[in-house]
């Protein structure tokens, strides 16, 4: 690479002045974008890198912003979220890449150009890769490869994988190679350690086959600002694709349109779960959560649904009821000694973030956490009830989801004799996934009710406010769950 093209940009601002109005009609309608309905009232440049000078055909710019918005009315006052975007630069862009647009610059540092959205040029992709594969630095960014104990690399990255972007519209986005490697860049972005490589790494250490071991990764260092000045900024990791591989959600939804039974999977989905639980346990510290902690954990899930009921307003009727789930846990606690403990675990567990393997091997993805959470409490341990209950609520959101397509295939039995069938299709996957931890760790998680159903009401309140801002029209997903947490208080 020449030197040109690994100086980081001389007139950032500039840079960012001539985007601005750009980025303002572009950014909400990205899915991975976390302030949609809050208007965007300004930005600010954390760093620019110029991967290939803007004046090269194409250029790429690597951008960190910061993200001004007001916040709604009854949210408490955040700090302006921090964007990782790369700028693709061209004069025109190819039909093929009509899809990527960002729109045409009309003044400023980059007047008369086009800018898109660089992850869908092949040639952009295949820069990145290029970059991965050899350690180094370029302005804030460093890119890093995951050593054995002599010190030389795990995995040999080949050169000239042909990239694609994923279709899938995620929290973040994602880069697949020659269907070896998957390039996950993070969109939003905070300065501290990232569970999302911390804890893959710390399986990796432990040997546990049910998680893709790093490979490479992105940091961006000097670039955190604010409180995390001095912390690097996790920005994407390269791990091994699991080739011809099906998630857990699809998976379910093409066995509920069909009709059949999901047990067998979901028993072998509690499986993994349990091993991956029993590996974090082994790799990172563990506590027993004394009288005091577990009432603490009680009242931050209050203190979630506060937050949540002023956020969604579909949500406050069952406000009320719900907090008996937190009432019981904290009972719990005054009972005398819990028995509880608190490990590090994966932190936003669903189907979608299972993976089954053509050997029908599960492997789970995406230790990133609950991405609306602070990082600090993303790291925090917690009951592995908090995965548990993540899982079971995923089979309540695909049975629920395939009702429409019940509905449509059985049109004489449409309505409730379908929904009936769905929802026992639920509760069967629910009992066998339990099951299934059960056969691995020994201890099932239906004996534990009251710690569970806290755990899933905590779980479907984050939904819901998930929902509100990212998809509004799934919110009755978690709301008949809220619904029925309420009003029903066995599992
Ligand atoms: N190692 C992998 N092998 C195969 N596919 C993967 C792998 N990691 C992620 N994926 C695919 O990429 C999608 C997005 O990955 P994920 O880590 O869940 O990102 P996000 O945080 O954006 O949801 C997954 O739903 C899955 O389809
Ligand atoms: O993007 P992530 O996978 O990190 O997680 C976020 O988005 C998920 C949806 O894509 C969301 O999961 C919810 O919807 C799923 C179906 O699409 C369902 O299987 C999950 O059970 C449900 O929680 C997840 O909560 C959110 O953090």
């Amino acid at each position: 690479m020449s030197e040109a093209a690994t100086r980081p940009s001389a007139n950032a601002g500039a840079l960012l002045a001539s985007l601005d109005p750009l980025l303002r009609g572009w950014l909400p309608r990205q899915r991975w974008f976390a302030g949609k309905g809050r208007p965007i009232t300004g930005f600010d440049l954390v760093a620019a890198t110029e991967l290939l000078p803007p004046g090269a055909e194409p250029g790429l710019l690597h951008l960190l912003i910061r993200v001004h918005q007001p916040s709604t009315a009854g949210d408490r006052e955040l700090p302006a979220d921090c964007y990782q975007l790369l700028i693709g630069v061209r004069t025109e862009l190819p039909p093929r890449l009509a899809p990527a647009l960002i729109g045409h610059v009309t003044g400023g540092a980059l007047a008369g150009r086009t800018v898109y959205e660089a992850l869908h040029d092949p040639r952009l992709a295949a820069l990145l890769l290029e970059r991965l594969r050899v350690p180094g630095r370029l302005g804030v960014l460093r890119f890093a490869r995951a050593e054995g104990p002599s010190g030389g690399p795990t995995v040999d990255i080949p050169s000239g994988l042909a990239p694609r972007a994923l279709g899938a519209e995620q929290s973040n986005s994602s880069l697949v190679y020659g269907d070896s490697f998957i390039l996950k860049l993070f969109r939003r972005v905070v300065p501290g350690v990232n569970p999302d490589l911390e804890l893959p790494l710390a399986l990796a250490r432990q040997d546990c086959r049910r998680v893709p071991p790093p490979a490479a990764w992105i940091t961006a260092e000097g670039a955190g600002g604010g409180d995390g000045a001095g912390e690097p900024l996790v920005l994407g990791v390269l791990q091994p694709y699991v080739a011809g591989a099906t998630d857990g959600w699809e998976l379910a939804l093409q066995v509920l349109a069909k009709g059949a039974d999901f047990s067998e999977e979901a028993r072998a989905l509690g499986r993994a779960t349990a091993e991956v639980h029993a590996a974090l346990a082994a790799a990172l510290p563990t506590v027993t959560l004394g009288r005091a902690q577990v009432e603490l954990l009680a009242c931050r899930m209050t203190e979630r649904l506060e937050a949540a009921a002023r956020a969604v307003p579909a949500l406050r009727p069952y406000a009320p009821a719900l907090r008996t789930a937190y009432e019981a846990l904290a009972d719990l606690a005054s009972e005398g000694g819990t028995g509880l403990t608190a490990q590090r675990v994966h932190g936003d567990l669903h189907l979608g973030q299972c993976l089954r393997a053509p050997s029908g091997e599960w492997t789970l993805i995406d230790f990133e956490g609950e991405p609306a959470r602070p990082l600090a409490e993303r790291r925090m341990p917690q009951p592995p009830a908090r995965d548990i209950a993540g899982m079971l609520r995923s089979f309540d959101y695909a049975s629920r989801s395939a009702q429409p397509t019940l509905d449509a295939l059985d049109a004489p039995r449409a309505g409730a004799a379908t929904s009936a069938w769905s929802s026992q299709w639920a509760d069967t996957c629910r009992a066998a996934y339990c099951a299934g931890y059960a056969d691995a760790d020994g201890h099932d998680p239906r004996m534990s009710p009251v710690l569970l159903r806290a755990h899933e009401t905590d779980k479907a309140v984050y939904e819901a406010v998930y929902e509100a801002r990212h998809r509004p029209d799934w919110l009755p997903v978690p709301l008949a769950a809220l619904d029925r947490l309420a009003t029903d208080a066995s599992l």
